[in-house]
C-alpha cells in the first residue's frame, strides 16, 4: 500500500530473469567483450535496497527493408510465435517486454517499423529517443544487407551521435546451408564492424539465437543506462529520480504521446 493506493505489479516471468551477463554472438563484431556485469553497475544494483528503483524502460527501434523478418523476430521473442504468411506492418507497432536484470526490474519498449517505402514517413517519427537501434536484414538476400547502412543513417538523424547501441541482425538462417551462411556472415561482420554495431545471426522460424540476442540487447541497454546515470550523478548520489530521468521511453502508454507527433506527415 502506497499513498493510500494498492500497488500491483506482476512478477517478471522466470524466463526473463537475466542473472549472468549475456554473451556476444561473435567477438569479431560485438559491443562489449567482457563476460560479467560492470562492477559499478553490479554495485548500483546491490545498493537498490534503500530506495525503490521502480520500473525502468528503454526504447528499442527495429528497422530494415520490407520482408526481412522484423515482425517475425519480435513475435518469436515476445510471443514465441512464428507466422509463415507475410503481413506487412503498416506504420509502426510496439511490444513491451519486462525483464529482471541483476535483480533489478527493467523493460524494453520494442518498436516494430514498416520497411515499405510508403510508410517510412510515419515510421521515422518513432526513431527519436532510441537507446537501441536494431537493423535487420535477410541473410538470404544480400541486397538487404547492403541497405543496412542507409537504415542506420536514417535512424541516427533522429538521435544524438553515440547515444544508441546498434545491433545488426541477420534473419532466416534456417534458409541457408552452413557454408553459404558463413560466407554471408563474414560480409555482415565487416559491415557491423564498420557501423560499430554488434552482429547476430538468427532464425525466427526455428528460434535459433533469438532469445540470446534479445537478452544481450536488454543487458547492454540496461548497463548503458545505469552507467550514464552514475556518470551524471556520481555513484553515491544515484537514486530513484536519476533512473526515472534517464528513461528514453515513457511509463504511460507510449502510443498516446507518440501519436501526437504523427501530425508531421
Ligand atoms: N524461413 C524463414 N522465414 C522467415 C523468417 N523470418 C521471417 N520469415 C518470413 O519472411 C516474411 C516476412 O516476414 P516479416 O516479419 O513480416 O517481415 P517484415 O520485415 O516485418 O516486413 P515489413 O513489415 O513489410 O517491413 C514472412 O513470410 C515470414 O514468415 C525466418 O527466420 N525464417
Ligand atoms: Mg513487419
Amino acid at each position: 500500500m502506497e499513498n493510500g493506493k494498492m500497488q500491483f505489479s506482476a512478477p517478471v516471468s522466470r524466463d526473463r530473469v537475466i542473472g549472468k551477463f549475456p554473451k556476444w554472438y561473435t567477438s569479431q563484431a560485438c559491443l562489449q567483450n567482457k563476460d560479467h556485469w560492470h562492477v559499478r553497475v553490479k554495485n548500483a544494483c546491490k545498493e537498490r535496497a534503500p530506495w525503490n528503483l521502480g520500473m525502468k524502460m528503454s526504447k528499442v527501434v527495429v528497422v530494415g527493408d520490407l520482408y526481412v523478418g522484423k515482425t517475425c523476430l519480435i513475435n518469436r521473442f515476445c510471443k514465441d510465435l512464428f507466422d509463415r504468411d507475410y503481413k506487412a506492418t503498416i506504420g509502426v507497432d510496439f511490444e513491451i517486454e519486462r525483464f529482471e536484470l541483476s535483480g533489478v526490474p527493467y523493460s524494453l519498449q520494442i518498436w516494430d517499423t514498416a520497411g515499405q517505402e510508403k510508410f517510412k514517413c510515419i515510421a521515422s517519427t518513432y526513431y527519436r529517443g532510441a537507446q537501441v537501434i536494431i537493423i535487420v536484414f535477410d541473410l538470404a538476400d544480400i541486397r538487404s544487407l547492403e541497405h543496412t547502412r542507409q537504415w542506420l543513417i536514417e535512424a541516427m538523424t533522429e538521435n544524438e551521435p553515440g547515444s544508441c547501441c546498434v545491433f545488426l541482425i541477420g534473419t532466416k538462417r534456417d534458409l541457408l546451408a552452413t557454408a553459404e551462411c558463413q560466407r554471408v556472415e563474414r560480409d555482415a561482420i565487416k559491415m557491423a564492424a564498420d557501423m560499430r554495431a554488434e552482429f547476430w545471426s538468427v532464425s525466427s522460424k526455428t528460434g535459433e539465437n533469438v532469445r540470446e540476442c534479445f537478452f544481450r540487447v536488454a543487458a547492454l541497454a540496461f548497463e548503458d543506462s545505469i552507467l550514464q546515470a552514475l556518470q551524471r550523478g556520481g555513484a553515491s548520489h544515484i537514486g530513484p529520480n536519476d533512473l526515472i530521468k534517464i528513461d528514453h521511453g515513457t511509463t504511460e502508454d507510449p502510443r498516446a504521446s507518440d501519436l501526437k507527433r504523427l501530425t508531421c506527415c
